[in-house]
């Protein structure tokens, strides 16, 4: 694992990168999926969706990259309005899907051949691509994989390459929809280390879809907490947390006052739904 330093790597330009404005999605006529929702997004930032199964957290990321248009309000990423899936996004998921056939290199550089400009300049450059896969998966530890196939990876390891993989081509922006949500603890854990590394050194935006309020709590500058159908933001939180962090922030008190906060809210939310 790399070594980082010890400043806040998150970028200070306070720029805004995100922007929704009074944005609603209705799939169809059962009415709206998310309501309303009104948010900046700085550059750099990393922020964290939580709130109750069905709230609409999946769709928020849909619309951030394109891949669904608002019913009303607007949607601009880095100033442009979206109207069509965005190349400057990279996205990892709860499942690795890592394509069997294709060896751990050849998964993470899956999207230079299809995204441009990396796919006109693969062939010529190839070499200084692979060098830069390689970087990668030494940078969560999976230097001396490259040539394995998935199968022969655990599932933490297919995990750490498909995050590799949603980074190859710089994204600016970083989608992460449950991405670890099916590894046991101590696997999570690690991971959340592996991802703050990448993101201090690379100062992506990240957007985080997470069930899980430590998680967003560890990782997180912001934290928006969203309410049942139709989802809505009820709460934004900042994280005052410095960076980098480690796992031994999860056992003080004000960690726990977060989560336990969090998990209130959430809480209340829920027994909204069954009244
Ligand atoms: N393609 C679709 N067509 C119609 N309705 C949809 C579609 N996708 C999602 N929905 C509905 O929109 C609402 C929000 O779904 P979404 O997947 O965004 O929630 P979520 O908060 O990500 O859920 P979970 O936490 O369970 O993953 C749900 O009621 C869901 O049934």
């Amino acid at each position: 694992m790399t070594a980082t330093a010890t400043t806040n790597a998150a970028p200070e330009t306070g720029r805004p990168f995100v922007a929704f404005d009074h944005v609603s999605l209705a799939y169809d006529d059962s009415g709206n999926a998310i309501e309303d929702i009104d948010l900046t997004i700085t550059e750099g930032e990393f922020v964290a969706f939580v709130g109750p199964s069905g709230c609409g957290k999946s769709t928020f990321m849909k619309l951030c990259t394109g891949l669904h248009q608002p019913t009303a309000g607007r949607i601009t990423v880095d100033g442009a309005p979206v109207n069509g899936p965005l190349k400057i996004t990279g996205m990892a998921f709860q499942n690795a899907t890592l394509l069997p056939w294709r060896t751990t290199l050849d998964n993470v550089m899956l999207p230079l051949e299809i995204v441009q400009p990396h796919r006109s300049r693969l062939r010529r450059h190839r070499k200084d691509y692979v060098e830069k896969a390689m970087g990668l998966l030494q940078t969560v530890g999976l230097d001396g994989y490259a040539d394995s196939y998935p199968w022969q990876l655990s599932g933490g390891m297919q995990q750490r390459a498909s995050i590799c993989r949603a980074l190859i081509h710089d994204p600016r922006l970083l989608m992460l929809d449950e991405p670890f949500g099916a590894l046991d603890a101590f696997t999570r854990e690690e991971l959340w280390s592996v991802l703050q590394d990448l993101w201090r050194q690379q100062r992506f935006t990240v957007v985080l879809v997470t069930h899980d309020l430590r998680e967003a709590a560890y990782l997180a500058d912001t934290i928006y907490v969203m309410s049942k159908r139709p989802g809505r933001i009820i709460e934004q939180r900042q994280v005052p947390f410095p960076r980098p962090r480690h796992l031994e922030l999860t056992y003080t008190s004000e960690f726990s006052d977060l989560v336990y906060d969090l998990r209130a809210r959430i809480g209340s939310i829920r027994e909204e739904n069954t009244q």
